[in-house]
């Protein structure tokens, strides 16, 4: 079942086309990767995607929703979470501290039962912690809880950036290149967080990766942009077998 649907979406800057006519359909509880060269509109999309920019023409659906024009806290909260591409996370807070900040959009009380701390205010607050224990018990972040981000090598810090995205309850995932610059053991590790997350967590992932040994590996389907234009997308076996992304893009590599 479809759960995003891209629909001709172009999106310029000044006179260049980050994207043309795009289109595109996300199904539900699928990883489906997005790739291409540099350039390509990789990053455009996802930010069309998480309300960051508004294509000039074109629709983005989300469940019956028409997200096209809503703003980043909008989509978030219909369900679209990401972790970006550079890290987005207070360097000198706690792991914990940035995990709980990143929820406060949950909080479910009012100026002053906050103030005074009752009722609603103690028993959201309560609710959001064993959620976020949980997050942390997930991405295995139990050793770092209490560390400020900024000390933490760069593998665990994407895993926090992973782990922030969690703490909202996505039903789709926007993974922007969460692997760039892990070593090996990292890069296997974050493979298989993403499918846990899927496959537990029953979430919907788009991954924008340019380690194709791990899309290859790990998507259930994978759409190749080159610029700004879809121009294949399928299986991965079907996606590497296709002549126009072979000379396109994985020729090069
Ligand atoms: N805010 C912006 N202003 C002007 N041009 C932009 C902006 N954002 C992206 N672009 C341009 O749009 C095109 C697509 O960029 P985008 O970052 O989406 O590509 P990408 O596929 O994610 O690349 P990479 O793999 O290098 O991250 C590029 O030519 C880029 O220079």
């Amino acid at each position: 079942m479809a759960q995003l649907t891209i629909t001709d979406i172009t999106l310029t800057f000044g006179g260049l086309n980050a994207l043309q006519d795009v289109n595109m359909t996300i199904e539900q509880g699928l990883i489906t990767s997005v790739i291409g060269p540099n350039g390509a509109g990789k990053t455009s999309l996802l930010n069309c995607i998480s309300g960051f920019y508004h294509p000039g023409k074109g629709k983005i659906c989300f469940m019956g929703h028409d997200l096209t024009h809503s703003s980043p806290h909008q989509v978030s909260i219909l369900g679209i979470a990401r972790a970006f591409q550079n890290i987005e996370l207070f360097k000198g807070m706690s792991v914990l501290d940035n995990l709980l900040l990143a929820r406060h959009k949950n909080l479910k009380y009012n100026f002053l039962q906050a103030v005074f701390f009752f009722g609603r205010a103690s028993q959201s607050e309560a609710e959001n912690r064993e959620y976020v224990e949980e997050v942390i018990d997930f991405m295995e972040l139990e050793p770092f809880r209490k560390k400020m981000v900024g000390s933490l090598a760069y593998g665990v810090q994407k895993r926090v950036e992973v782990a922030r995205a969690l703490t909202l309850e996505p039903k789709l995932l926007l993974l922007d290149e969460p692997m760039a610059g892990m070593n090996l053991e990292e890069k296997e590790d974050m493979v298989r967080f993403i499918i846990d997350i899927q496959q537990e967590r029953n979430t919907t992932i788009v991954l924008v990766e340019h380690d194709l040994g791990v899309v290859m590996d790990i998507s259930d389907y994978i759409c190749v942009l080159d610029f700004g234009q879809l121009i294949g997308s399928g299986t991965p076996k079907e996606v590497s077998s296709d002549k126009k992304v072979i000379e396109a893009y994985i020729g090069e590599e």
